[in-house]
């Protein structure tokens, strides 16, 4: 009984069902791909990865890398098509069943089905759904056309009648026989076709990946500075690396998982303070889970330019504005502040994304699908269903009830008082 476990957006040994479920064939083996496609230019012109987002999978997998290697296990990274490289390996070891993270979005569904053809018929694919806060068994809804459109009445099921998983820990060694003869190397950012980068003395997320610095946050964020007994008050920071959490980009590639936060959420209300910032954490990973369920729910219509809601405004696409406003020189220094900050870090405030997104979408009123393409391709912590949904959200296609329009200069006015924030980023 051989094991194939296909690593994607679960880079991590902890709280990982697919590795632990993996683990109990006789012999198990890793796998991990850089897609092409993932490098390729998208739909609205873009690239769909930008070197500080393949930096932070390259730090995440030599993180995994050596994890997986002192449980005895190989991870194999190849540079290929998984329907190409993956049938092929599944041949060579005599692999019987493959484990993988469950995905449903278009290309995901694409390269697997591709994958599957080309593989030995035989062969068993097993999907987890390790990404989600409440697991899909566990939400009190009879199936996906269930889910509320609206935030509120979603938290409020979860929270009443779903449940939070217990954490799984690492699974046991396997003996050093497990361990494979073929060795594959890690491509650098410059094999896969990206520039060396320095990271700006500015950036609020200069951190590295993998599943250690994930903890490490943690460990910094919770209880060194215990900055999450007040994280409901500065989360709409815009300077700095304590105003958040931090952890989306590690959750983005699994190298966290949310259980995992939300246990340690619950630890720290035992023993230090358990209070509306401690919470307020749990409910910013429910808004998380909201959007997964959300684009199961509507599946490619998040996509579309009339979004879950099917509405149809007139939208721009002008060349000219989208230079603007990527630049940084519209007629708001605060949309070009935090728009100059995203260019040079790959990162951006919640508070920010909320206010350039609002202000593409329904000040400029241009196609919301070609910002919510460029964040894809220059977000550390790109992650497709809290990306594409939160878009809909600011442009009036999707979850907002209220379909709100951000007042820029009063946003402003409030959140960078003394322009701190925009003198930073000029
Ligand atoms: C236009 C737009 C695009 C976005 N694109 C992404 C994206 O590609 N990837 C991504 O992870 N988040 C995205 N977000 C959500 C949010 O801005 C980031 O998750 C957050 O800023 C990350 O910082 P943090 O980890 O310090 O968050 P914290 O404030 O510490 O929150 C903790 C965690 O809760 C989750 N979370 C918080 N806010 C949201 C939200 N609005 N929607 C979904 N999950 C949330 C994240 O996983 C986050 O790590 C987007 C928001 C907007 C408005």
């Amino acid at each position: 009984m051989k094991s194939l476990i296909w690593f994607k957006n679960n880079l991590r040994v902890s709280d990982n069902h697919g590795l632990t479920n993996a683990c109990s064939h006789d012999s198990t083996i890793a796998i991990f791909c850089f897609n092409p496609i993932d490098f390729e230019k998208g739909d609205f012109g873009f690239r769909k990865t930008s070197a500080f987002r393949v930096q932070f999978l390259i730090e995440s997998l030599l993180h995994l890398k050596e994890a997986l290697r002192k449980l005895n296990i190989t991870l194999l990274i190849f540079h290929d098509k998984p329907e190409i490289t993956i049938p092929q390996v599944i041949e060579q070891y005599e692999i019987d069943t493959v484990y993988l993270q469950t995905e449903w979005t278009r290309d995901e569904n694409d390269t697997l089905a591709k994958t599957k053809k080309n593989s030995n018929p035989t062969v068993q694919f097993i999907e987890t759904c390790d990404q989600f806060l409440y697991h899909p068994e566990d939400v009190p809804f009879e199936n996906f056309n269930e889910i509320p459109d609206v935030f509120t009445f979603f938290r409020k099921k979860v929270e009443k009648y779903g449940k939070v998983r217990l954490v799984l820990e690492k699974p046991d060694k396997k003996p050093a026989s497990n361990l494979l003869k073929q060795k594959t190397k890690l491509p650098s950012l410059k094999e896969l076709g990206f520039q060396d980068f320095r990271v700006d003395s500015r950036s609020a997320f200069p951190f590295k990946g993998g599943e250690d610095k994930a903890i490490e946050r943690i460990e910094t964020y919770f209880w060194k500075s215990k900055s999450l007994a007040s994280y409901k008050q500065t989360r709409n920071g815009l300077i700095g690396l304590d105003y958040s959490s931090k952890l989306s980009a590690w959750l983005a590639n699994g190298c966290i998982s949310p259980r995992t936060i939300y246990k340690t959420v619950k630890e720290f209300e035992h023993k230090i303070i358990k209070n509306q910032d401690t919470y307020w954490l749990i409910f910013e990973l429910i808004w998380r889970d909201f959007f997964k369920y959300i684009s199961l729910k509507h599946k490619d219509k998040i996509f579309h330019l009339g979004g879950i809601l099917e509405r149809k405004y007139d939208w721009g696409t002008s060349s000219r504005i989208l230079q603007q406003w990527i630049s940084g020189n519209t007629n708001e220094p605060f949309i070009n502040a935090n728009m100059k900050e995203l260019a040079a870090t790959g990162w951006m405030s919640n508070r920010g994304r909320q206010n350039v997104a609002s202000y593409w979408a329904k000040e400029l009123e241009q196609d919301w699908r070609i910002g919510a393409a460029y964040f894809e391709s220059m977000l550390i912590d790109y992650d497709v269903h809290s990306n594409w949904c939160n878009w809909m959200y600011l442009s009036g296609v999707g979850n907002d009830p209220r379909d709100r329009k951000f007042n820029i200069r009063r946003q402003a006015d409030i959140y960078d008082k003394n322009g701190k924030y925009q003198k930073l980023w000029q």
